[in-house]
């Protein structure tokens, strides 16, 4: 077993750590000495999660529910732990101040200095890293009546067996917000350090896997051998691919010479998992919304010929003319966990494929496109209902390409996807071998990570919403401005519903909102301004859409605004 307060000491270090080599160097020393049992689960936890990522599973776990196991195991009031919340605005830094109080309050005066002496990473509580994930584990299982008080007991139990440090880093593990500034990179090139199997190895298996701590598990077992036997499986869901932009047509056919050129659709991604007669649809968060969509079970059992098949495309929600509608259209489908026959009839959806993961036994994502494009047309039956393979274009002419782009925006659409008829599928990159071109509009995706309640009639709704990007060397948010004017009332109804239990400390009307929801923001133009930690504002800002198909980890980043910030000068 290892000692909880080891991982306490290890968040320790790295946070003290600027550079991703040394991150690793530290890491990987960890990984070696780590129990077998707690391999796995370190790898998890050390990105802030309880989960691997192909189970699309999260603690979920409400600020005020942590409160209240904090208040019960410090023995200290609610409105108490809201004060240290706002002096610290931290979750970790409040709960070790209100455990140290209570510590105090109940030592004896030689246990006070035995504790203040060893204070810091040296106290150890009784905790394991198994004890900690287990019951991380349990709070994330319990449902049902008495759901809530179970997880509060489960919280503080945790919080009462561990040390202060070690409780700062269950409680931010607990809300998802360890950010020590490891993430996916460092674990994998610390298990290719800890157990010497080539980088390229373990991000391969990671990639078919999407499980760095089963991989890791993989590596110290059986080295280069065990993880080269790791595959794409059916109903583990893969990171998607994705894509870069490009600033015109031309550009990207200098760049690939011939091209694979097809409409860019105007919805929802959907990979979809079929074996035999057990049909799973996951969104590109990897969330599992079969449940959601048993319009499109029916239309993939009835087309899909190939008896297991991993499939990749776009869900769009179309109008009766078979026209797309608002992209808003199709999330509340995805979201949709009642009355979900009434809602497909009213929103119906048709399905673009276009790229095959997996057919009968063979992987294809090593294969080039046009491949997997083969196979892919052969396993589906044309014709079908509410769901078709896409038309793809391969031609070496840019005019060609341009008049695939006009008819696709003719039809309602995005614009259109250029991709290398020769590359892979490389589940999670973005990169050159998917280009997409679409009208120029400036528009960033931003987090929230804080509001505002409204005033007069917009008493009881946050009425504006303060916006950060994310700074990817110190690891942060950054402020970047806010959004609020332009919000219709029964947007702010159904924004305030979501964010409620998101709210982390309330200081007036000022609140602390966990980040998690993403927005898409539209401005005039970015300014310099030393009003916001970024640096940065943006000018007439308004929301275009929430990104619920958009996690937090995929937000834009301060060098992102940055070069967009000189390359809008350098047009003047
Ligand atoms: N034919 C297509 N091939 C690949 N992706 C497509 C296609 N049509 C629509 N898409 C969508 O476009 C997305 C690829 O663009 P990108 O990787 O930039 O995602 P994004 O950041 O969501 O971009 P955007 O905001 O422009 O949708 C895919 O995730 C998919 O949902």
């Amino acid at each position: 077993m290892t000692q909880f307060s080891e991982f306490a000491d290890l968040c320790i270090k790295i946070e003290n750590i600027p550079g991703s080599l040394e991150m690793t160097d530290v890491f990987s020393e960890f990984l070696k000495n780590v129990d077998d049992d707690e391999l796995a689960v370190s790898c998890y936890m050390v990105m802030g999660e309880i989960f691997p990522a192909w189970t699309g599973k999260k603690l979920g776990l409400g600020p005020n529910l942590l409160y209240s196991a904090l208040s019960k195991a410090a023995g200290i009031s609610l409105d108490k732990i809201k004060t240290l919340l706002r002096e610290t605005g931290d979750v970790g830094e409040t709960t070790y101040r209100a455990l140290s109080e209570d510590k105090k309050s109940q030592s004896t005066f030689s246990s006070f200095f035995e504790e203040e002496n060893e204070s810091d990473s040296g106290s150890k509580g009784k905790l394991s890293v198994r004890d900690v994930y287990d019951r991380l584990k349990e709070i994330a299982d319990a449902s049902g009546k008495g759901a809530q008080s179970q997880k509060i007991k489960s919280l503080q139990y945790l919080f009462s067996e561990s040390t202060p440090v070690e409780a700062k880093y269950i409680s931010r593990i607990a809300l998802e917000e360890l950010r020590i500034g490891i993430g996916e990179g460092i674990v994998r090139d610390s298990i290719a350090k800890a157990f010497d199997v080539p980088v390229s190895n373990v991000e391969f298996a990671f990639m078919v896997t999407n499980d760095l701590g089963e991989v890791a598990a993989a590596a110290k077992k059986g080295g280069i051998e065990a993880i080269s036997h790791q595959h794409i499986q059916v109903n583990r869901p893969v990171k998607m691919m994705l894509a870069q932009v490009t600033n015109s047509i031309e550009a990207a056919f200098a760049e690939l010479d011939e091209a694979a050129v097809e409409w860019k659709f105007d919805g929802a991604r959907l990979q979809i998992h079929k074996t035999g007669d057990e049909i799973h649809l996951f969104t590109r968060r990897l969330e599992d919304v079969t449940n959601s969509l048993p319009d499109v079970v029916s239309y993939v059992a009835d087309a899909v010929t190939a008896k297991d098949a991993v499939l990749d495309g776009e869900a769009v929600a179309i109008d009766e003319n078979g026209h797309p509608r608002p992209f808003q259209d199709i999330l509340r489908r995805f979201r949709r966990k009642y009355d979900v026959e009434n809602t497909s009839r009213d929103i119906p959806i048709h399905v673009n494929l276009f790229d095959l993961l997996y057919a009968d036994g063979e992987s294809y994502i090593e294969k080039p496109l046009t491949e997997r494009r083969k196979k892919l047309s052969g396993i589906v039956r044309p014709g079908a209902k509410g769901i078709s393979v896409d038309d793809l274009t391969i031609t070496k002419d840019p005019e060609a390409a341009a008049e695939i782009y006009q008819a696709a925006l003719a039809a309602g659409h995005e614009g259109i996807m250029i991709k290398n008829p020769n590359s892979p599928y490389s589940p999670g990159k973005r990169g050159k071998n998917w280009l997409k071109k679409k009208p120029v509009m400036d528009t960033l995706d931003l987090v929230v990570i804080g509001g505002e309640w409204g005033s007069g009639k917009r008493k009881n709704k946050i009425g504006s919403y303060v916006l950060a990007c994310y700074d990817n060397v110190k690891n942060v948010f950054l402020e970047i401005g806010r959004v609020g004017t332009g919000l219709s009332d029964e947007l702010l109804d159904a924004l305030t519903e979501q964010f409620s239990d998101l709210i982390e400390a309330e200081n007036g009307v000022m609140l602390k909102i966990k980040p998690e929801v993403v927005f898409e923001v539209a401005f005039e133009e970015i300014q310099k301004s030393p009003n916001y930690p970024a640096g940065y504002a943006l000018r007439f800002p308004r929301l275009v859409r929430v990104r619920d198909d958009k996690t937090v980890e995929e937000i834009d980043t301060i060098e992102k605004i940055e070069r967009m910030y000189q390359g809008q000068n350098q047009k003047e």
